[in-house]
């Protein structure tokens, strides 16, 4: 049976929520202590805005959690039940189709005009259970997770034919599709630059123009990111096709957003690093 770590809520009943950042810390504290002592299927979260919180959490990942997770671990499939974002209240199923798993959540936030930072959506990345096993399992599988060298394991889930998911849930209530466009051309437009060199206009147009005006983009809306099989990148929008593209090049610069060398949420990376090593079969 396989654990993740998830810092994160997982979906509880919905509470009215609570004011005040020193209820909702010890809401939080007292949430992990409790589950961790009844020894269950423990539920783990992370209140990024309160340092005491964050160090407290920091020092139990640091002390227990990189070797065993004693805490905040969930066996997928004896609890297939969404995992909540704190911060943003958005669910993401743990299971995508039939078979890609959540490895992690986080959060994109933008700087708007130079001013303030806004929560733009909660991203959850997905990897195909069965191509996990058997790609990385091969290289992988007799090391414990905490022998694997997280660095290797990533570029090996980027480089591989292993099919993969990034779903967006937006969170931002103005959002419209022109900004989606634009946002995807600095982004994507960046990581093509950066591993094919500055050649890459063609690619870029073909990618954002799929994201057409006759797409509404409001709060709640999801956007599908998905790697299929040989590179082909498929996007939905709340289920709907945007458009496929087969290439390499489109597939990695996305997912260097996310799992990549300067992701949007680095701990989100990492809880992706963490989980994918814990979760390949021995
Ligand atoms: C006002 C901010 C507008 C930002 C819109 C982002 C929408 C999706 C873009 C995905 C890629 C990225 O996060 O850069």
């Amino acid at each position: 049976m396989v654990s993740l770590r998830f810092p994160f809520l997982f979906s509880q009943p919905q509470k009215p929520p609570v004011t005040g950042r020193s209820r909702r810390s010890f809401s939080t504290i007292a949430c992990s202590v409790a589950a961790a002592a009844a020894g269950a299927t423990v539920v783990a979260s992370q209140d990024r805005s309160n340092p005491f919180l964050r160090d407290a959490l920091n020092f139990f990942r640091s002390n227990f959690n990189r070797s065993s997770p004693v805490w905040g671990s969930l066996s997928l499939a004896a609890d297939p039940s969404p995992v909540n974002d704190p911060k943003t209240g958005v669910a993401f199923p743990s299971v995508l189709g039939d078979s890609r798993r959540l490895l992690g959540i986080g959060l994109r936030r933008k700087c708007v005009m130079g001013l303030k930072n806004i929560d733009v959506y909660a991203f959850g990345v997905y990897a195909d259970n069965g191509d996990i096993n058997k790609v990385l399992g091969e290289k992988y599988g007799k090391a414990s997770a905490s022998e694997i060298e997280k660095k290797d394991l990533i570029d090996d889930l980027m480089e591989s034919d292993i099919c993969m998911t990034v779903r967006l849930q937006i969170v931002y209530g103005r959002l419209s599709i022109r900004s989606v466009r634009s946002a995807f051309a600095e982004s994507v437009g960046n990581r093509l630059q950066k591993f094919g060199g500055s050649d890459n206009k063609e690619l870029l147009q073909r990618f954002t123009s799929q994201f057409k005006d006759e797409f509404k983009i409001p709060r709640g809306s999801i956007i599908d990111l998905s790697r299929e099989r040989d590179n082909v990148l498929h996007t939905t929008i709340d289920g709907k096709e945007v458009g496929s593209i087969q290439s390499n090049l489109l597939c990695r610069s996305i997912l260097d957003l996310y799992i990549g060398d300067d992701p949007f949420d680095r701990r989100a990376k990492e809880d992706i690093e963490f989980n994918l090593a814990s979760c390949i079969q021995k």
